[in-house]
């Protein structure tokens, strides 16, 4: 987090969508990244129609998002190991806080945090995050490794949607009136980062229970 962030103005890229660029790294917060992934590995969960989530994920915090056969839900545990999902790591946890309090969202206490894992020529499609209990609460979304487009509509899912360029370290940090926007992640183009390698990650925030 930025020694310098009260000086930091977030972007209103939308109403009610904050970008905060570059506001982390990827360098920052890779150690957590890889105790997170060392106690709850990435996989590629199924669908419900049975075809594999073109993003490999992991979770961290008190609920995961977990999808599968039987639809979406959040977990306190995790279905591969059987074992609670590891913690939110306080330095995650205190970047979520601070972008929230930039955008407005003074006392934000996040549950869950999704860790979605995109290769080259992989993306997200167009959705809105609505599985949570909690809409009053925002989403923040940490983008690091390679570059891409995150792709915005809103509440009306018409035609292509807003592209805006996303690189890492930048945070996005939707709620009120756009929490059940919706969005997508265009697929990543070739590149290599010199902390992720060949991949995007990206961190999202929720109050789920
Ligand atoms: O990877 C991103 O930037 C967004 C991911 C996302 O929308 C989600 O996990 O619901
Ligand atoms: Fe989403």
């Amino acid at each position: 987090m930025r020694q310098d962030s009260f000086l930091l103005q977030p972007e209103a890229v939308q109403p009610e969508v904050w970008l905060l660029p570059q506001f982390t790294s990827a360098a920052a917060l890779w150690a957590d990244l890889c105790a997170v992934a060392a106690v709850a590995p990435f996989r590629h969960m199924m669908t419900r129609m049975g075809h594999p989530v073109a993003a490999a994920m992991t979770n961290c915090g008190a609920l995961g998002w977990t999808s599968s056969a039987r639809g979406y839900a959040y977990r306190t545990v995790d279905p591969e190991t059987g074992r609670p999902w590891p913690p939110i790591p306080a330095a995650w946890l205190a970047l979520a806080r601070e972008a929230a309090a930039l955008a407005g969202y003074a006392d934000y206490v996040p549950d869950a945090c999704l860790v979605n894992r995109y290769a080259v020529g992989v993306g997200m499609g167009r959705h809105n995050d609505d599985s949570e209990q909690d809409f009053s609460q925002p989403i923040v979304s940490v983008l690091l490794g390679l570059p891409t487009r995150f792709a915005w509509w809103g509440d009306r899912p018409e035609g292509r949607g807003r592209d805006l360029p996303v690189q890492d370290g930048d945070v996005l940090v939707w709620g009120r009136s756009a929490r059940l926007g919706f969005h997508a992640v265009r697929p990543v183009p070739p590149g290599r980062h010199p902390v992720c390698g060949e991949f995007r990650f990206n961190l999202t925030f929720r109050k789920a229970g």
